[in-house]
């Protein structure tokens, strides 16, 4: 009896501290003109309740407290935004106090000088540069005919293979950038660079605890191997008297541009083209063969219409110059309903420098903002029917420069590499369903959130078209 007494007792107790624990959290943020909402158990506050329930939990909060809440998710008190006319202005306003706000971790590793660190006339520089390496007229000139050349020859000798097009994927988004970047030394030192890479990346979405055996702890460690690669590539281009035609060549030789990056803001920035077309590319590619598998008259639809105008015939051996990929209609459609179906960002994050008046509540200094715009992908009311993959949509031009279209970001923080990102995909697409068939052989499961990954690959068999 005493033991049940002392068990009941316990419980008890334990069901109390647990009550406290979370009203002394809720007071704890409780201020005068925040948004409502609910900040969870300290230090975790709602993280788990987030990454488990993930779109389900943001619109529960919604349900209950409108468009604009608070939370605390990975270690910060956050709002959250999922009103689209509110995250247009966040997004529009920097200036005002709302910067990025992404993971320390993040910005540790990815450099000082990284675009996401930078705020002002020095982000309006370094995004200049990026601009200038990346932009259109770049890819129009320089970039694209590598990127045909690249993906021709990395998609060779797939015939009659089982191949794994998550692994697949993400091998073609790096190594594309990275010849983009190092041209010359690409095939010499990928094998080295990729695993160091790779290490970069992990530790970027880690939490910021810098002991041995941590992501966190790799990531820097794979930094600094990174870093070390490309200064002695620098060294060794600056002894030299050959002039390289690639990204790294253009920020060394500074010709004909008004942006004069140093050693340090050169070596971010190549991370930064290197990291940032990684897994959007890598699994917006992925998505699109998944979609195209599924929807059979669609696939169909882009191999009819596939890459060049009507008025021109395709030869075989024909390469995709600028032309041919501006004609590129319904490849391009295809890129934005994968983009909107699967949701590839969920949102972007915020931070803000001052207290900062929102919709009437007041968001104090230093607290995150998640832009989040993933259920504006599947508003009824700008998407017809959200749930059905349908490219045809995006046909309508006007589609993509709505207002409410966030899928490669908006405002000053708009994606430098958006028509890059769409002119790999696209190769990378036209190429694929022209010269070959594919079936599914696995099965195999795809998570949407918090990213979407097939965690056990995308598995496909591939035949000769
Ligand atoms: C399908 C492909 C892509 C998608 C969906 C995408 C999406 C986005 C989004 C949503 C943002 C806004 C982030 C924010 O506001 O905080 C962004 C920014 C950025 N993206 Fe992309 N991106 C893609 C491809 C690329 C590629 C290929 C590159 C570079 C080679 C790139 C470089 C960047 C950079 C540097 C920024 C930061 C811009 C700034 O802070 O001013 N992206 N991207």
């Amino acid at each position: 009896m005493a033991v049940l007494v002392l068990a009941v007792g316990m419980f008890l107790g334990l069901c109390i501290c647990f009550a406290l624990f979370l009203k002394w959290n809720e007071i704890r943020y409780t201020r005068k003109g925040l948004p409502p909402g609910t900040m969870g158990w300290p230090v975790f506050g709602e993280t788990t309740e987030f990454l488990r329930y993930g779109p389900d939990f943001m619109k529960n909060q919604r349900a209950r407290y409108g468009s604009l809440f608070k939370s605390h998710i990975f270690g910060c008190p956050t709002i959250i935004s999922m009103d689209p006319e509110l995250n247009r202005h966040i997004l529009l306003n920097e200036g005002k106090g709302l910067v990025p706000g992404y993971p320390q971790s993040m910005l540790d590793i990815l450099g000082k000088c990284n675009i996401a660190a930078v705020h002002g006339s020095t982000h309006k520089y370094i995004r200049g540069s990026l601009l200038s390496l990346i932009g259109p007229s770049m890819i129009k000139d320089q970039l694209l005919p590598k990127i045909d050349q690249s993906i021709r020859s990395f998609l060779c000798n797939w015939q009659g293979k089982n191949i794994d097009i998550q692994e697949r994927t993400t091998e073609m988004a790096l190594f594309i950038s990275f010849k983009q970047i190092l041209e010359t030394e690409s095939n010499s030192i990928y094998e080295i660079f990729k695993p160091e890479f790779d290490k970069l990346v992990a530790g970027t979405l880690s939490l910021p605890i810098n002991i041995p055996g941590s992501n966190y702890h790799y990531g820097f460690q794979g930094r600094k191997r990174v870093i070390k690669i490309l200064r002695q590539i620098i060294k060794e281009r600056r002894a030299s008297s050959i002039t390289h035609n690639d990204i790294l060549g253009h920020l060394l030789r500074n010709d004909g541009s008004k942006y004069h990056l140093n050693d340090k803001e050169i070596l971010d920035q190549v991370i930064t083209i290197m990291y940032s077309g990684y897994e959007t590319v890598s699994t917006t590619s992925m998505m699109a063969i998944k979609y195209l598998h599924d929807h059979p008259i669609a696939l169909q639809q882009i191999r009819v219409r596939r890459a060049f105008s009507d008025s021109r015939q395709e030869k075989p051996g024909d390469k995709i110059d600028w032309d041919n990929y501006k004609s590129m209609s319904f490849t391009r459609a295809v890129i934005f309903e994968t983009s909107r179906l699967a949701t590839i960002v969920n949102g972007v994050l915020r931070k803000t420098t001052k207290d900062i008046e929102l919709n009437g509540f007041i968001i104090p200094k230093g607290w995150r903002i998640y832009v989040y715009t993933r259920e504006i992908n599947y508003d009824p009311l700008l998407y017809r029917e959200p749930l059905t993959f349908n490219p045809w949509r995006w046909l309508d031009k006007s589609l993509e420069s709505r207002n409410y279209c966030f899928m490669f970001g908006g405002g000053s923080r708009l994606c430098p590499g958006k028509e890059l990102g769409i002119v790999i995909i696209s190769t990378f697409l036209h190429y694929f369903v022209t010269k070959y068939r594919w079936e599914e052989v696995g099965g195999d499961e795809i998570l949407k959130f918090p990213r979407v990954e097939a965690p056990n690959g995308l598995h496909i068999r591939v035949s000769k078209f």
